[in-house]
């Protein structure tokens, strides 16, 4: 089959489709049998229902027009994940290297793998295979962290381009000599604020990057790795430049206990003094957040990526992702390629889902029940972990994406549930949330069919 055949473009169509969305957390919306109306530029322009006045109307024109399209009976419409949190450069080691701790690993394993960016032949043949995979996955929407180098940075938003992801790149910011090697560290403050610089001046003037379908950010890699003139710089350079910002935050208690032994204050403190707590920012992991943290990223609409499996490696704690909800604190999920080693929003989901219920009863079996646990009431569930990979990735970000709601870029994935090589078994009796349930535990690649990013098929 040729792609001209095998895709189906929705730009400017009318699309017949039945599927979920969470807009609002806790909650799932069943459409069925929707019209779902993108236009050329492939945004959202109306949701009708059945039942609603002008539906009948609605169907009959568009079928008349030629601009009609109906997925497969079998098929269910959901909106394309948002992955908060991913190395790009480390897709080459994903699944090895998790034995040691965080200070470690990055030593160890991390530094050395990304350093190899210095060669753009390496890094086009890795962000490739990456941006294809994410895409299969229905990752729709990336935020990235590339290297410190500026070509190979460059190279993996041009990838992202071409393949049509949403993406947000950022050339990663690590200068200071006592947290990084020699061999791999921006050569100064300078070099750090003058090297994300170009990186964004490049994103911002790709050829075909006129609607800001790839987007720069200033990427202070942590504050062990950056002096506090670095930070200071780039905390400027995204006021600037209106740049978001991402780092990681508070992730380890080595990494927390660094920042107090050197700030006396905590990370989001820290990070906060510099400029880099802004809206539309996101902090990674965020573990060791205390209640006065929490405040403080509301205040600041700042983010969190909460990264489940890569935490059950790195972070020794739970995120107490239910607490931060109920503060109000905007949280996405992200797989952190490859602290996580898993390529999927799917698996981030379900480990959201998992971490959340330990939290809740404790894990120590040798304690009573009542003594196991000081987190009653923590547990998320799949409605909730539905929620945070689509609308609240999209919520995060500040981007219109996750809701099939007028004005919404249409960023989806169709989930054929009869695949055959796919996870998915149903019975017939799956209904609402339920056959949601089953398909975000049970679906795995073959099971997603097609992937759109602005109403262009794209996977
Ligand atoms: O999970 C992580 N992955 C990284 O690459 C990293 N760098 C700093 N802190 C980090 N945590």
């Amino acid at each position: 089959m040729t792609d001209n055949v095998r895709r189906l473009d929705l730009r400017g169509q009318t699309l017949v489709a039945s599927g979920f969305h969470a807009p609002v957390r806790g909650t799932i919306d069943w459409l069925e049998d929707a019209l779902i109306a993108i236009d050329e530029d492939g945004l959202i322009v109306s949701v009708t229902r059945p039942g609603e006045a002008e539906y009948e109307m609605a169907k009959r024109e568009a079928g008349r027009a030629g601009r009609l399209a109906t997925l497969p009976a079998g098929t269910i419409l959901l909106p394309g994940f948002v992955d908060l949190h991913i190395h790009a450069p480390q897709y080459a080691q994903l699944g090895r290297g998790l034995d040691v701790p965080l200070e470690v690993w990055l030593h160890r394993y991390t530094f050395p793998l990304e350093a190899r960016y210095a060669d753009t032949a390496f890094a086009g043949r890795v962000y490739r295979r990456l941006v294809d995979d994410l895409l299969a996955n229905g990752t729709t929407t990336a935020l990235y962290f590339a290297t410190a180098h500026v070509e190979a940075s460059n190279l993996l938003a041009d990838i992202c381009l071409e393949r049509g992801q949403r993406a947000l790149v950022g050339k990663v910011a690590m200068d200071d000599p006592a947290g990084c090697p020699d061999y791999y560290r921006d050569a100064s403050p300078e070099a750090s604020v003058e090297s994300t610089r170009a990186v964004i001046g490049h994103i911002r003037a790709m050829p075909g990057n006129a609607k800001g379908r790839v987007l720069p950010v200033v990427t202070p890699r942590f504050i062990p790795a950056c002096t506090d003139a670095a930070l200071q710089g780039l905390g400027d350079l995204a006021r600037d430049c209106g740049c978001r910002v991402q780092t990681h935050c508070s992730e380890s208690d080595w990494a927390h206990g660094h920042v107090l032994a050197r700030h006396g204050m905590t990370d989001a403190a820290s990070l906060d003094r510099f400029g880099l707590l802004t809206a539309g920012g996101v902090l990674a992991h965020s573990n060791f957040l205390t209640a006065d943290d929490m405040d403080l990223l509301v205040a600041r609409k700042a983010a969190v990526a909460h990264c489940p499996v890569s935490n059950a490696y790195f972070a020794g704690s739970v995120f107490p992702l239910k607490a931060a909800l109920e503060k109000g604190v905007r949280v996405g999920l992200g797989t952190d390629i490859s602290g996580g080693p898993i390529a999927t929003m799917l698996d981030a989901m379900r480990g959201a889902v998992m971490a959340s219920r330990m939290l809740e009863s404790g894990v120590d079996p040798d304690l009573p029940p009542e003594q196991r646990s000081s987190r009653a009431g923590a547990r998320i569930d799949f409605r909730d972990a539905f929620h945070l990979a689509t609308a609240g990735g999209g919520d995060a970000l500040e981007l219109p994406v996750g809701r099939f709601e007028p004005g919404c870029h249409f960023d989806a994935l169709a989930i054929d549930c009869e695949a055959p090589q796919g996870g998915i078994r149903l019975w017939g009796t799956e209904a609402g949330d339920d056959l949601l349930q089953t398909i975000l535990y049970t679906a795995s690649r073959p099971n997603l069919a097609r992937i759109w990013v602005g109403g262009a098929q794209v996977g």
